[in-house]
């Protein structure tokens, strides 16, 4: 419960700086009026102009510290950061502060996710596709997976860490689907598993978590299923199969999914179906305003990945450029010699003086290719070369 304090400049700059934030919901989703097209602008991390309306005593957990009115109307609520559970992300629900969801496929980009706000992280099958250049994430494996999901989860220690169950790996008898689940809790160190599909795999739902693994659903666009789909295509855009989802999505909340993954589906579809979910917690990716949070891949947010992106996509910076002209001054800068510069502080000294002179000395005395010569004054019995000392050879020459 909000139990509202003095708001003071000190409470308004921390929050700034330590807190998790989201915006409170305050009017209907299709109420609101601008569109986000993908061709939107860099969008600014900064909102300044936040005004801290009350802050609270914090009640058990998580430690919601204030609520916040934005410029615009909108409220949203912070807490310290902390490491980010399931009790937090149901408590965002509650309180309608949406909830940011980001993929991460190794250790630094796990890394840079804890050091963010994010409060979701997931180990994305899409990694087949942006990191292991498959051409489908039907290609990946469980052991991949792993790999990848245990390197993220190095880095990544505050947000929630979620990891995709691979194809094929939850199809089999259920044991054998908590059997995958395990490992990728146990050596990946993922906190819940995400399965695409609907009341086929609710039984597989159901298994994992009576066993104590927290499961996310994904429906809508399953990319598992582009073949059959016939390609990467929206979902629910007609009154059946609307139904349908929204159905479905009940169903796996039934099966004791924490939460509903929406992907490419209109958005009243999923607005609908984040309204009839009690106790799950929808993701959008392509599906409007309308849910408890959103998720996109890392490479696609950050303008970091080639060719056609789909359209829900929206890229917050762009790393591509910064990567392409950063490799080009490296090139240029090779070709021109100016790296690397003639700077003491960035390039390796002989150990003294005596040594520098003995080798002009040499260097001299060898100039009209006199290498014959073996009388050296110091360090006769040194080797000369790695490989004598490694192997006791003596150089030719
Ligand atoms: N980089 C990346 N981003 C993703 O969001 C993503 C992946 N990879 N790989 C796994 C799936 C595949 N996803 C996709 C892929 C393509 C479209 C897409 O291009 N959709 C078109 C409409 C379909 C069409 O015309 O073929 C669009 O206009 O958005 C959508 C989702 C989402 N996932
Ligand atoms: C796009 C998200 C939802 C995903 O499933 C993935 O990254 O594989």
């Amino acid at each position: 419960m909000f139990r509202p304090v003095l708001a003071s400049r000190v409470l308004r700059r921390n929050a700034a700086r330590h807190l998790v934030a989201g915006t409170r919901r305050v009017s209907s989703v299709s109420e609101q009026a601008t569109e986000d097209t993908a061709e939107a602008p860099v969008t600014s991390a900064a909102e300044t102009e936040d005004k801290v309306l009350d802050a609270t005593v914090p009640e058990g957990k998580p430690k919601i510290v204030a609520e916040v009115e934005r410029a615009g109307g909108d409220k949203y609520i912070e807490w310290e950061r902390t490491k980010i559970t399931l009790a937090h992300l149901r408590t965002m629900k509650r309180y309608r502060t949406p909830i940011s969801m980001l993929t991460a496929y190794d250790y630094p980009t796990g890394l840079a996710c804890d050091a963010s706000r994010v409060e979701i992280v997931l180990v994305g099958d899409s990694l087949a596709q942006v990191c292991l250049g498959y051409d489908s994430t039907t290609r990946i494996t469980l052991d991949e997976m792993i790999h990848h999901c245990k390197a993220v989860a190095r880095g990544c220690k505050t947000p929630f860490l979620v990891v995709d169950m691979p194809f094929g790996t939850y199809h089999g008898t259920p044991e054998e689907t908590f059997h995958n689940a395990v490992r990728l809790v146990r050596e990946g160190g993922a906190e819940a598993v995400k399965l695409e599909g609907g009341p086929e795999i609710a039984h597989h739902v159901e298994h994992l978590t009576l066993a104590g693994i927290p499961v996310f659903a994904h429906l809508g666009l399953m990319p598992q299923r582009a073949v059959q789909l016939g390609g990467y295509l929206p979902q629910a855009r007609r009154f059946h199969s609307a139904k349908r989802l929204v159905e479905h999505a009940l169903v796996m909340e039934q099966a004791g999914a924490v939460a509903v993954v929406l992907e490419a589906v209109p958005p009243e579809v999923a607005e609908a179906a984040t309204s009839r979910l009690k106790h799950a917690f929808t993701i959008g990716i392509g599906a409007g305003r309308g849910t408890d949070g959103q998720v996109l891949v890392w490479d696609d947010m950050l303008g970091n990945s080639r060719g056609r992106k789909p359209r829900f996509v929206r890229q917050f910076a762009h790393l591509r450029k910064h990567v392409d002209d950063g490799i080009a001054a490296y090139v240029n800068a090779v070709r021109r010699r100016t790296y690397p510069a003639y700077q003491t502080s960035n390039m390796y000294s002989m150990d003294s003086d005596q040594s520098r002179q003995l080798f002009a000395e040499w260097m001299e005395r060898t100039r009209r290719g006199l290498a014959t010569e073996n009388a050296t004054t110091e360090g006769e019995n040194e080797p000369s070369s790695d490989l004598e000392s490694q192997t006791g050879m003596k150089a030719r020459g």
